[in-house]
């Protein structure tokens, strides 16, 4: 099959850079003489490679895996702006199965790798929230969807943009979110109204919060409520990151700088 062969060589033809998603160990050997940079992204670096970009997440969804690997390699100076960059991944079960050629001239970037990255708070601390997220978005409360807002990082600014709805149970409390027993107390408060707040490091400041943030210059998709209204408002007002989950709709939306910069449905997960 020339006219294959032919598809595939105008795809990674004069390429200036390699990205390798969730290689295997033979896989990533095929490039060791590569004269080209090999950049691999994946959970871990498994196969000890000197360019690496971890992702925090499982991102099911491929182009969140290579929007995430780009933005990353790209904040890491491992391509520059304007390199072509040939991705190779894995898609629907297969092993490399996929190639595709990504023109970072054209690319702009979500945000989803300083979401993790540069953040306020510590990016073990944005993922641990992300996962209690989709955790309860998965389940729900009992079997019935629920809502949360959690919002990460520059805490006290955000305590003093927000007052208290009841008392608050986090109160004399130095829990951390990641600690098994955190995540069922957060599920468990998550039925009742407000805001989380946790800190840059991850403790739990405060349940309950009604969040009172400007909300000038705040844009968020029609169709959304007061809960995203006020998640993506703190997120523009101060330096913290807003992770919502939706009732109505099921999503898991992270808000920084006002913005949407990550949408996730559980279900996928
Ligand atoms: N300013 C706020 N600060 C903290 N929590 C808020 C604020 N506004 C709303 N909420 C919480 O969000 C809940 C749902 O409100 P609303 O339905 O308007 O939001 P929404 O964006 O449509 O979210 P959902 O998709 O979950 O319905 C409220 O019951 C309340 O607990
Ligand atoms: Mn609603």
């Amino acid at each position: 099959m020339n006219e294959l062969r032919d598809l595939l060589a105008d795809v990674v033809a004069d390429a200036d850079a390699v990205s390798l998603f969730s290689p295997n160990a033979a896989a990533f050997e095929r490039f060791e003489d590569a004269d080209l940079p090999v950049v691999v992204v994946g959970p871990e670096n498994a196969v000890d490679a000197e360019k690496f970009v971890e992702l925090p997440i499982d991102f099911i969804d491929l182009e969140g895996r290579i929007r995430f690997g780009i933005e990353g390699a790209l904040e890491k100076e491992f391509f520059e702006e304007g390199d072509e960059v040939v991705c190779v991944a894995d898609f629907l079960g297969g092993v490399g199965n996929t190639v595709a050629r990504i023109e970072t001239s054209d690319f702009s970037p979500s945000g989803v790798y300083d979401l993790f990255v540069n953040s306020r708070a510590e990016p073990g601390v944005v993922r641990d929230v992300f996962e209690v997220a989709i955790e309860l978005g998965k389940k729900g409360q009992k079997g019935k969807p629920v809502g949360a807002l959690f919002v990460v990082g520059d805490a006290g600014k955000v305590m003093n943009k927000s007052r208290p709805l009841s008392y608050n149970p986090f109160e004399k409390s130095h829990v951390h979110v990641g600690d098994p027993i955190v995540n069922v107390m957060l599920k468990e408060f998550s039925r009742l109204d407000g805001a989380f707040v946790i800190s840059d490091a991850g403790k739990i400041v405060s349940a309950y919060r009604y969040l009172e943030p400007s909300a000038e210059g705040v844009d968020i998709p029609k169709g959304l409520g007061a809960r995203h209204m006020a998640g993506g408002a703190i997120s523009r007002d101060t330096n913290a990151t807003a992770i919502v989950l939706s009732e109505s709709d099921g999503l898991v939306r992270a808000f920084k700088g006002g913005e949407i910069v990550l949408e996730i449905d559980p279900e996928e997960y």
